[in-house]
């Protein structure tokens, strides 16, 4: 069995869901496991109803747009308004519809409830089309198979219940039939739906292609597989044509933003190779992700932006010290927070973080009577493995600095 995960870019549009769809019939004789994300910038849009409905704005246009955007898309693929698939799609808004009447006292299992139809929606119009166009394909709600505990907004996996439900819900079925299901999305301990963390639908695929021990992966991008760099912001990048599981795992770490940094350690662990492929050019042979040495790699220059600065000052003229440290980690631990980079001098202890404001506001609450708190946001976060002093030279130029520091290896600024 082999796991073909399509990003939102791969069906931003009627054409786009075409050609994901040529994708998936040359590969007619596979078994098939299809995990679908939302389309376009479907989920961003959702978040945005999300924060409007949380700040009691008025969410109907951007609501509107929503359902135009994909009852448009249905309507080019399949142009019979009285098709099951228009028809379910309506029900599927009216859902949503009835979500937003009322706002769930947790905000964040009230985000999760909401932005997961996205994939919930997209899944169910591919799934149609491949149907309407003679590919026969089963419709899965991931919520089914994909458990988590009950953490909001980024879900953690229990293995054991994903892995005995992928066997009893995937393996039976997929014989004669693709499956297609969603990325991103699971359910709870208590039956609440939650969501896996942004991109996380990459994580999805990981995830049942363990539990199954799939033959491979493939990520289909919009681009023609990984590259030293994003090749969005530098024209000069070159294509890796394989990489280990270590390197790929070091650059999504990072933040390489084309793999979700949770996607090579299942995989790697039971030794599947992960392709990442151009859905562009889906006879290219994009890049392989498998268990292999490297020589020496050129530089790889990779930039994470929306980063924050936090820095903790303490105000006692005691130093930073192990008690101190530890006060901070235990919060950072506590939020789910993950340190990008961090550096300290005699009384302070800075981190660079993901600008994620609800997070970011909890732990200066929780440390602000310990230190002052000072912070800076709308930086970017650039690192350079394999750096040389031309690399630097060239991230560097014009932009203000606000943290820097370099390894054997790696270098990395903070800057704006
Ligand atoms: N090192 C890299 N190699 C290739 N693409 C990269 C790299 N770093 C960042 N990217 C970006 O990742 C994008 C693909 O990821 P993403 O937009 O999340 O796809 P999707 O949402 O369709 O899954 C590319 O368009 C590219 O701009
Ligand atoms: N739709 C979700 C999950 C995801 O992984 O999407 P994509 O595959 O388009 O990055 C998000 O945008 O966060």
């Amino acid at each position: 069995m082999k796991v073909f995960k399509f990003g939102g870019a791969s069906v931003r549009n009627a054409q786009a869901v075409r050609n994901m769809a040529s994708i998936v019939e040359r590969y007619k004789n596979e078994e098939l496991l299809i995990v679908l994300s939302a389309m376009g910038k479907t989920t961003n849009a959702l978040e945005s109803i999300w924060q409007d409905r949380l700040a009691e704005k008025n969410i109907a246009e951007k609501l509107e747009d929503l359902r135009t955007y994909h009852f448009g898309i249905l309507h080019e693929l399949i142009p019979d308004t009285q098709h099951p698939a228009a028809t379910e799609l309506a029900q599927w808004f009216e859902q949503l519809n009835n979500y937003l009447q009322k706002v769930d006292s947790n905000a964040n299992r009230y985000y999760d409830a909401l932005i997961s139809f996205g994939e919930l929606v997209s899944s169910h119009i591919v799934a149609h089309y491949l149907n309407h166009i003679g590919c026969p394909t089963q419709w899965l709600d991931a919520r089914e198979v994909i458990a988590t505990d009950n953490t909001a907004r980024e879900g953690k996996i229990d293995w054991e219940k994903t892995h005995e439900r992928c066997n009893q819900l995937i393996k039976p079925n997929i014989k004669n039939k693709r499956i297609i299901t969603q990325g991103f999305i699971g359910k709870s301990e208590d039956g609440y739906t939650t969501t896996l963390g942004r991109e996380g639908s990459d994580f999805t695929a990981a995830i049942v292609a363990s539990c199954l021990q799939a033959e491979s992966v493939s990520i289909w991008k919009d681009v023609p597989g990984i590259l030293n760099c994003d090749p969005k912001l530098f024209a000069d990048a070159v294509k890796f044509e394989e990489l280990s599981y270590q390197e790929a795992a070091e650059m999504t770490y990072y933040g390489a933003s084309v793999i979700h940094p949770k996607t090579i350690k299942p995989l790697a662990n039971k030794n599947i190779p992960l392709w990442v492929k151009s859905f562009e050019a889906p006879e290219e042979r994009g890049t392989l992700i498998h268990d292999c040495i490297m020589g020496q790699l050129p530089p790889c220059i990779i930039i994470k932006p929306n980063q924050c600065l936090i820095t903790f000052k303490v105000t006692d003229f005691t130093f930073i010290n192990e008690e101190n440290l530890s006060l901070i980690f235990h919060s950072l631990d506590a939020l789910n927070i993950k340190i990008n980079v961090m550096q300290n001098t005699a009384i302070s202890f800075s981190i660079c973080v993901d600008n994620q404001d609800y997070k970011i506001k909890a732990l200066i609450n929780r440390l602000q009577d310990h230190f002052k708190i000072l912070y800076n946001e709308d930086l970017t976060l650039a690192t350079v493995k394999n750096y040389s002093p031309e690399v630097i030279k060239r991230i560097s130029e014009g932009k203000k600095i606000y943290l820097e520091q370099r390894s054997r290896s790696n270098f990395q600024a903070v800057m704006a």
